[in-house]
């Protein structure tokens, strides 16, 4: 049967979201004592899945996941899913708010709930353990100053009286999961997301030129991440994840392209984006600015484009002897068909594009007679 590792003990926002992941197939829910242990376990082949929490809608991402995913280069990422995360204040059955001098959870926890603990319990004592479910355990065994904040299934699980419900900072709160296995899952039909993570070169401009190779391409990219390389002070590393998968041809060249700008690119997983169901605002509606400032990047783009093919025709006319070889006639026609072609084929007037093209032909010609005209001797 598989095995599905996740942070525990019982009732955790981890093992409900592996409950989610599961559905109705059969599997064993494995709960560990930390994401390493869960980590470490799929990677050795203990279980065939686990379960990470690795980014939430108040304070982002879970570091310790990322640096997981970096130091197991066999882990893959195969599925993403949101979770609502609703925080509830827990305590021993008759332990009031006026009891609690120490409030224990994870630190995600903690930190989501930072402004409700501020005004109601200023002088209570945060302390940080492995999870939510493993604070609402010792706040059971402990005293009854003590309180956790944790989900309802963790009250459940070790008999705590809910003091205070949704004390998140946010009421929409949610929290992205990831699968990790130790393959690649075949993704093509439905909208994919790609991870990478990508080394760049120590130089001037080397993180823009990579965001181009996606921008250029209209790849969205829905999150950006740097951590620090551990190489030396001042070198990241990029966790980048877009929308589309392997396949597509878009992404493949783009992947390409990157690799050979960059120090390194590592593909943590193709994967099913999640829909996400009431946790995300929904698309809305582009405005007249939002429409007009994607074609100034276009536009931008499209010069650029010109800007390197220039470079080109220059270096053709290096390999010419004379002006009067710039000319090339069938050279000429073979690009306008390829141009009317591409033009038919994207929506456009061939008509209307030959003629632009044709302006362009000749401001290259003119480009290479300069070139050949003042060459010197
Ligand atoms: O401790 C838990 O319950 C976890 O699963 C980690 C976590 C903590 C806070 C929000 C989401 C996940």
């Amino acid at each position: 049967m598989r095995r599905i590792a996740y942070l525990g003990p019982r009732g955790t926002f981890s093992e409900q979201a592996a409950l989610d992941y599961a559905g109705d197939q059969s599997v064993e829910l494995v709960p560990c004592e930390s994401l390493q242990e869960v980590c470490l376990g799929v990677a050795d082949g203990r279980y065939t899945q686990g379960v990470l929490p690795l980014e939430n809608l108040i304070e982002g991402t879970v570091n310790p996941v990322l640096d997981l995913l970096l130091e197991l280069p066999v882990l893959k990422i195969q599925a993403e899913m949101m979770l609502p995360v609703a925080h509830h204040l827990l305590v021993q059955p008759g332990s009031a708010v006026r009891d609690i001098r120490t409030v224990l959870s994870h630190p995600q926890a903690l930190a989501q709930c930072r402004r409700y603990l501020a005004r109601k319990l200023p002088a209570a004592k945060l302390l940080p353990v492995e999870s939510t479910a493993l604070a609402a355990s010792m706040v059971a065994g402990g005293e009854k100053t003590m309180a956790a904040i944790g989900t309802t299934a963790a009250a459940k699980h070790y008999n705590l009286t809910t003091l205070e419900q949704n004390i998140q900072d946010r009421s929409n709160n949610c929290t992205r999961f990831v699968v990790v296995g130790r393959e690649d899952i075949p993704c093509r039909e439905v909208p994919c997301k790609t991870s990478l993570v990508v080394s760049l070169l120590d130089r001037p401009g080397a993180l823009y030129s990579i965001l181009k190779e996606f921008a250029w391409r209209g790849i969205n990219l829905t999150r950006i991440e740097s951590r620090p390389a551990r190489t030396c002070l001042g070198e990241y590393i990029f966790f980048i994840d877009l929308e589309g998968h392997l396949g597509e041809p878009a992404v493949k060249e783009a992947l390409e392209d990157i690799t050979a700008l960059s120090r390194q690119v590592r593909i943590l997983g193709c994967y099913p984006a999640c829909q996400s169901a009431g946790c995300q605002s929904g698309k809305k509606e582009e405005t007249l600015e939002e429409l007009r400032a994607d074609i100034d990047i276009i536009d931008r783009q499209v010069i650029e484009l010109l800007g390197k093919r220039a470079k080109l025709v220059t270096r053709v006319g290096e390999l010419k002897q004379n002006a009067g070889q710039v000319r090339d006639p069938a050279r000429e026609a073979q690009v306008l068909a390829q141009v009317r072609r591409l033009a038919q084929h994207h929506g456009l007037s061939p008509d209307v594009l030959e003629t632009v093209y044709r302006t362009l032909l000749d401001y290259f010609v003119e480009l290479q007679v300069n070139q050949l005209t003042s060459r010197v001797p």
